[in-house]
């Protein structure tokens, strides 16, 4: 295969994908238009200039509906193919892609039905393309010659014609609207343009001309064509516009001659047509010696020349538009998540690598970087402290009620030496206060749960990972990812939001019944040391209190206020020292009963709840949504396409 064959063939594929893909011109579409980087030729002239006779000269085939009066009401792009040798030639259209057309009448007729289809028999036109695409044997040996130098398979387009009066059954605007249309394909800078003009108009007035100007102000991409040149007046001829004086163009202009209507109701055929126009040329006293730069087939070779070469200046934008849309296709499938798998094996695969991940974050939220952990800390540091500041022991320890439970406790015989049984009563009933803000710590905790939220929250996304430290980006790439993952599959979500909620409740229940466990502790055994260094009672007449007291003289006192006053003291001095204890064990209690142990076996909980399931079961939990499966199957279908669109590009050798 020569180069030129290879990138023939990469451009013919690339548009067609492209509009497969839906990539096509004027479609607003977040994969920006392949198409647009790619050249293609369209034919532009008033209705009736003849551009669909000179498309067809292009393609040497007769295919195209022509007469007078409307005809061409919608675009028709057209696309030209090289089969292999041997076989046979054929036409497809994208929209009946099973079907072959061998019989070009057929095709023609295939083109009218399918444009009274979409327009309806009137005259109305519709900016809806026809893709149709001729697959010819040998182009260079095409059947009627022509082609034998349109070594390029051409894109071509063929449009309907400028008018310039709305005639009966059309609307107003259909001047305007005819212009619009094809002003979306000519003005897009990849075009080539075919201005028709009739040579038995004044070129003056010619709308292809004015058109091209308006898009094409440098002239480089237009070409113009000149037709029904046999039409003239006697007497009169078109060198003024062929050879430039009248009207000068970047490109030299063609002269055609195409079949008059006569021929096509005597269905000349193409290679009479072309014997004919050679002929014309040939033997004409005025275009004599132009002969060998006028006709369709010396057209189809100038085509040829600049397509190439628009193609080849093309080429670094097509491969960068190609690699920047494979790289947006592929970050959206590494959103879309994989595809799910059908056998159980890979479906529980799944499901365990998601509790995973799901684990491993959460495990993060907790040791720090990610929100969370640090609202268990909270717990400790402040509101722990905090609710133990405000037990109500003055009032417990109040003189009044220190004498009231010392004298219950003492019965009907007051203490001797000191109110044992009094200070025992008053420490237990304090210590009980405690119980409070133990279990309050263990709720307190319920941060965890919070952690869960943030997690699997599924209106919480955006924040949580705002949330999430900013500078460290990785770890806002991993919960995204994972978030992303599980959104993928509601089922799942919630099935592991509530086993991870009901572990975490068990886990709560646990610490808190160990808390409440050290606060009995601590009634259950009196740290004796703390007695055994009280100072002894004193003298209640400002003895000091480090000299122990005559115990003679103190039983004077053992009554007085001030006697009750240093019980209460003692309690609370006692209570603050356990409250000390407390502040310092509450928090290891709760982090190795919830916390750590939340690190710890969440996952195996979730691998227990998961084990119970049966296949079925399983792939219930990885239930899709189908929007999400569809949108996968697009974009990989699209990716395909766009790769192997790459590989094309690769696989040409640009070695002339
Ligand atoms: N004698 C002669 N007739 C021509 C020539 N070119 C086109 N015609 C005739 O002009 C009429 C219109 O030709 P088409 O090729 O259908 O023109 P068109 O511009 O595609 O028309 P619309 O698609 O309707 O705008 C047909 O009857 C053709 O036979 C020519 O060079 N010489």
């Amino acid at each position: 295969m020569t180069t030129m064959e290879s990138l023939i063939g990469l451009v013919n594929r690339i548009q067609r994908a492209c509009t497969v893909l839906g990539d096509y011109g004027g479609v607003d579409n977040a994969f920006s238009s392949l198409w647009e980087a790619l050249p293609s030729v369209a034919v532009v002239g008033g209705q009736s200039s003849g551009k669909s006779s000179v498309l067809e000269s292009i393609v040497g085939r007769d295919f195209l509906p022509r007469g007078s009066g409307i005809v061409t009401r919608r675009p028709l792009v057209l696309q030209l193919h090289k089969t292999e040798d041997g076989s046979q030639e054929y036409a497809e259209f994208l929209h009946l892609p099973k079907r072959r057309f061998s019989d070009f009448a057929v095709v023609r007729k295939e083109i009218q039905d399918e444009t009274d289809r979409i327009t309806g028999k009137t005259k109305q036109i519709s900016p809806l393309s026809v893709l149709h695409q001729c697959y010819a044997q040998d182009l260079n040996l095409c059947l009627l010659g022509l082609l034998c130098f349109a070594v390029v398979n051409l894109t071509l387009i063929d449009l309907p014609g400028l008018t310039k009066v709305a005639v009966e059954g059309q609307p107003e605007s259909i001047v305007q609207d005819i212009e619009t249309m094809v002003r979306t394909y000519v003005e897009k800078p990849n075009c080539i343009i075919l201005a028709i003009s009739p040579a038995n108009q004044d070129i003056a007035t010619s709308d292809a001309i004015k058109l091209a100007r308006e898009v094409d102000p440098s002239g480089e991409r237009t070409f113009g064509v000149l037709t029904k040149l046999d039409l003239m007046d006697k007497g009169t001829n078109a060198l003024d516009v062929l050879e430039g004086r009248s009207y000068r163009l970047q490109h030299p202009w063609v002269g055609i001659v195409n079949r008059s209507q006569a021929d096509i109701n005597k269905n000349v055929d193409m290679i009479v047509a072309r014997r004919k126009e050679r002929e014309y040329f040939a033997t004409s006293p005025d275009y004599g010696h132009l002969a060998n730069k006028m006709g369709s087939e010396y057209l189809a070779k100038l085509l040829s020349k600049h397509l190439e070469s628009a193609i080849r200046a093309r080429i670094p934008s097509i491969t960068s538009l190609i690699n920047k849309t494979i790289d947006e296709l592929e970050s959206e499938m590494d959103h879309l998540g994989r595809p799910i798998a059908v056998d159980a094996g890979a479906q529980l695969y799944t499901i365990l690598e998601l509790c995973r991940a799901f684990d491993k974050v959460f495990k993060e939220h907790l040791d720090g970087g990610r929100p969370g952990g640090d609202r268990i800390y909270g717990v400790f540091d402040n509101q722990l402290p905090a609710a133990l500041r405000k037990l109500p022991f003055d009032r417990h320890l109040s003189l009044q009620n220190v004498r009231r439970v010392v004298s219950e406790a003492d019965g009907y015989q007051p203490h001797l030496i000191a109110p044992e049984q009094g200070y025992r009563r008053l420490i237990e009933s304090a210590l009980n206060y405690f119980r409070g803000p133990a279990e309050a710590s263990a709720d307190a905790v319920g941060s965890l749960t919070f952690c869960i939220y943030l997690l699997l929250g599924p209106l919480r996304l955006k924040r949580a990972c705002q949330k999430v430290n900013c500078r460290n980006s990785a770890a806002r790439a991993l919960i995204f990812n994972m978030k992303q993952e599980l959104r993928r599959f509601p089922s799942l979500q919630a099935e592991l939001a509530a086993a991870a909620n009901e572990a975490l409740e068990r886990f709560r229940e646990d610490s808190k019944k160990t808390v409440l466990r050290l606060v009995d502790m601590e009634s259950s055994y009196l740290t004796v040391d703390f007695f055994r260094r009280l100072p002894q009672e004193v003298d209640n007449k400002g003895g000091n209190p480090a000299i122990p007291a005559n115990p003679a003289s103190s039983t004077v006192d053992r009554y007085s206020e001030m006697h009750f006053r240093r019980i209460g003291s003692n309690v609370s001095s006692y209570v603050g020292m356990v409250s000390e204890t407390l502040r310092n064990t509450i928090p290891k209690a709760v982090v190795h009963c919830q916390v750590k142990e939340a690190k710890q076996s969440l996952l195996n909980y979730f691998y227990t709840q998961i084990g119970k399931k049966e296949g079925k079961q399983l792939s219930q939990l990885l239930d899709e949504d189908p929007a999400l499966m569809e949108r996968r199957l697009q974009c990989a279908k699209r990716l395909e396409l766009y790769k192997a669109a790459r590989d094309e590009v690769d696989s040409v050798s640009w070695a002339r």
